[in-house]
């Protein structure tokens, strides 16, 4: 997992490779990367490719799954797409507002209350008072967590503050949701809290689309589709049963391979 910064989703800037190509022109696809690399230069000076002719589609308000063994390039990815890193070569596009929810929701979670803290980036938007509650009100809502509105943060769960950076998100009205393995370090009950509030979210709100970077298979029976990656690039992609079956062949025919 690369480190992550302390950024609001508003605050993300835009990449310099993007053809800025309208909607009509990426086909029905919110998501549009083609043949994108990525390397970094290490500390001896050695180039080390992390993505390689790396492409995926997301169709527009599908709610898609990446997947792969750890350190195969996931959040690099994410990030690229997000416009918090830039690729050093190859096409992309993504439909705008994005916004990023990190794995780790002290990065993301700032304000003292639940309510305060949804409605911190709608400052920039030049909305009424009453326009801003509307809108926090119905992302708490989609999330589940409209009862929690006048709650100090620190009083949330991980799960339920994750629930409240992916409220930020939608109050926002972004168009492209990239979320960074929100479920990882949660316990069972919060990761089901957390993926069903997704899901509620995707089926609630027109018009979003979101690609969620997990390690668990289980995730996939509430995403449209999937995309699995390996050493950089992308494997495989299509709907969530074909790929689950996909990653469950190759897991099954690891182990065969060691207890021969
Ligand atoms: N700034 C960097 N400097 C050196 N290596 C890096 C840097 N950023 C990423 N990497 C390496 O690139 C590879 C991909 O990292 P990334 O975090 O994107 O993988 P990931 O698939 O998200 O991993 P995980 O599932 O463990 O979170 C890893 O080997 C990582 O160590």
């Amino acid at each position: 997992m690369i480190q992550s910064v302390c950024v609001r989703a508003s605050a993300l800037p835009l990449p310099p490779i993007d053809s800025h190509r309208n909607a009509a022109m990426a086909n029905s696809f919110a998501i549009d990367a083609q043949n994108l690399s990525y390397s970094v230069v290490s500390k001896q000076g050695k180039i080390l490719p992390i993505l390689k002719d790396c492409s995926l589609q997301v169709p527009s308000g599908q709610f898609w799954m990446l997947l792969g063994p750890n350190g195969c390039g996931k959040s690099t990815l994410l990030k690229i797409l997000a416009g918090l890193l830039s690729p050093d070569d190859g096409f992309l596009y993504v439909e705008r507002p994005r916004s990023f929810v990190y794995q780790n929701p002290d990065h993301q979670v700032v304000m003292p209350t639940v309510e305060a803290d949804v409605a911190f980036g709608l400052g920039k938007l030049n909305l009424t008072p009453n326009e801003i509650k509307t809108r926090v009100a119905k992302a708490l809502d989609a999330v589940g967590m409209y009862e929690y509105l006048k709650k100090p943060v620190h009083t949330l769960s991980g799960g339920q503050k994750q629930r409240v950076a992916t409220a930020g998100a939608l109050a926002e009205a972004c168009k492209v949701l990239l979320l960074d393995e929100l479920t990882t370090f949660l316990d069972e009950t919060d990761q089901i809290g957390v993926i069903k509030a997704m899901r509620n979210s995707m089926d609630t709100s027109q018009g979003i689309t979101a690609l969620w970077v997990t390690h668990r298979l289980e995730e996939l029976e509430f995403a449209d589709g999937a995309v699995y990656m390996e050493d950089g690039r992308i494997v495989r992609q299509g709907d969530a049963t074909s790929i689950r079956k996909f990653i469950e062949d190759k897991l099954t025919s690891y182990v065969n391979q060691i207890n021969l």
